[in-house]
């Protein structure tokens, strides 16, 4: 008998049809408690889950005692409860790699829009404001030389790195756990403790994921270190950033302007702040949203769970330790 899964997520036909040629497939619009309720005998049953942006925490695993592995249509599993999954013994499969070139190129998009004031702009265009030669009011400002200061150089980081130094030609410095031999070899990025990037970077750039550890990292503290004309981006997690402490830098003219791709509350509140601030350029979490990244993270996450349930846990695993 094919093992049971849910799946918590629209996915392209042929996708859906290999899932079925391996599972008995259940599909559900959320993870809900009413909908966990409502699908009850399914859920207690399944083996297998397959979805992303969902919370899966103890209390959900509670209804699903035959759950052996998860999997995640994203690289970031922060809304996963790990220390609850590994005590059950269950899978966690997640989706790197893939998306890593189409994320790094969602944050150029973000540094030279935010830095050349090309959503401002454009919306001047449109509301009739072009009326004759352009003045200084409408001016940006270069990236090209400026230093990028990038915190949490893993795959992204790289990538980005990759685009700035020959691209654009910029001194790349990072902050990391560790030193990367291979971002300073190819380009020649320089290593710095956190406090040094965020004083000398003139675009601070943060890929990192969301953990204890990095929640709120970067605060008011550390937005008056950066230089009044730094541009800041984030497209890791919205939570390592203060939001507040964002809103009033930007306010304040401690930083110039901001990039972002993810917010500490998603979907981002229509009344936020950062809406209205003209120097904000804001994405809906858009970093992957391409649709052959996204066709190829979906069928990453369906080969994962095919390849979890079967006890092969040699790629895109965070926990393989669980079956060792
Ligand atoms: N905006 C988007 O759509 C989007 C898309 C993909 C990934 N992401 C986010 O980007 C993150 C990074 O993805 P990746 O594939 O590059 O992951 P990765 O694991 O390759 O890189 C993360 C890096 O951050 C470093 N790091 C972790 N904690 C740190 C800390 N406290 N201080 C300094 N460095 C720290 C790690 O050592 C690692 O090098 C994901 O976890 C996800 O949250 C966002
Ligand atoms: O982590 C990821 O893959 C992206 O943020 C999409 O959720």
């Amino acid at each position: 008998m094919k093992p049971s899964i849910i799946l918590y997520k629209a996915l392209p036909d042929d996708l859906q049809q290999r899932l079925a040629e391996h599972f008995t497939v259940t599909q559900v619009a959320n993870l809900k408690p009413e909908t966990v309720q409502q699908h009850a005998e399914a859920f207690a049953t399944a083996q297998g889950l397959l979805g992303s942006s969902e919370k899966v925490d103890a209390a959900l695993l509670e209804k699903m005692p035959q759950l052996r592995a998860t999997s995640t249509v994203s690289v970031g599993y922060d809304n996963f409860d790990v220390d609850a999954l590994n005590a059950r013994k269950i899978l966690l499969m997640h989706t790197p790699t893939v998306l890593t070139e189409t994320v790094a190129d969602t944050i150029m998009a973000l540094v030279l829009s935010s830095a050349r004031r090309v959503v401002e702009v454009a919306g001047r265009i449109k509301s009739g404001e072009w009326t004759s030669g352009i003045g200084a009011d409408w001016f940006g400002t270069d990236v090209h030389h400026k230093t990028m200061g990038i915190i949490g150089m893993g795959r992204i980081g790289l990538a980005l790195a990759q685009r700035a130094h020959f691209g654009f030609g910029m001194p790349i410095l990072y902050n990391a756990r560790r030193h990367h031999a291979e971002a300073e070899a190819r380009f020649e990025a320089r290593y710095c403790d956190l406090d040094s990037l965020l004083k000398e970077s003139d675009f601070v750039c943060l890929v990192l994921p969301l953990t204890e550890e990095t929640h709120h990292l970067i605060g008011k503290a550390q937005f008056a270190m950066m230089k009044k004309s730094a541009i800041f981006i984030n497209a890791g997690r919205g939570p390592v950033v203060d939001e507040n402490a964002l809103v009033e830098a930007l306010q304040n003219g401690e930083i110039h302007a901001a990039g972002l791709d993810v917010f500490e509350k998603e979907p981002l509140p229509v009344d936020s702040p950062l809406l209205s601030l003209p120097n904000v350029v804001a994405l809906p979490h858009i970093g992957s949203a391409t649709h052959e990244t996204r066709y190829n993270m979906a069928a990453c996450a369906v080969d994962n769970l095919i390849d979890a349930l079967n006890g092969k846990v040699e790629k895109n695993c965070v926990n393989p330790q669980v079956v060792s």
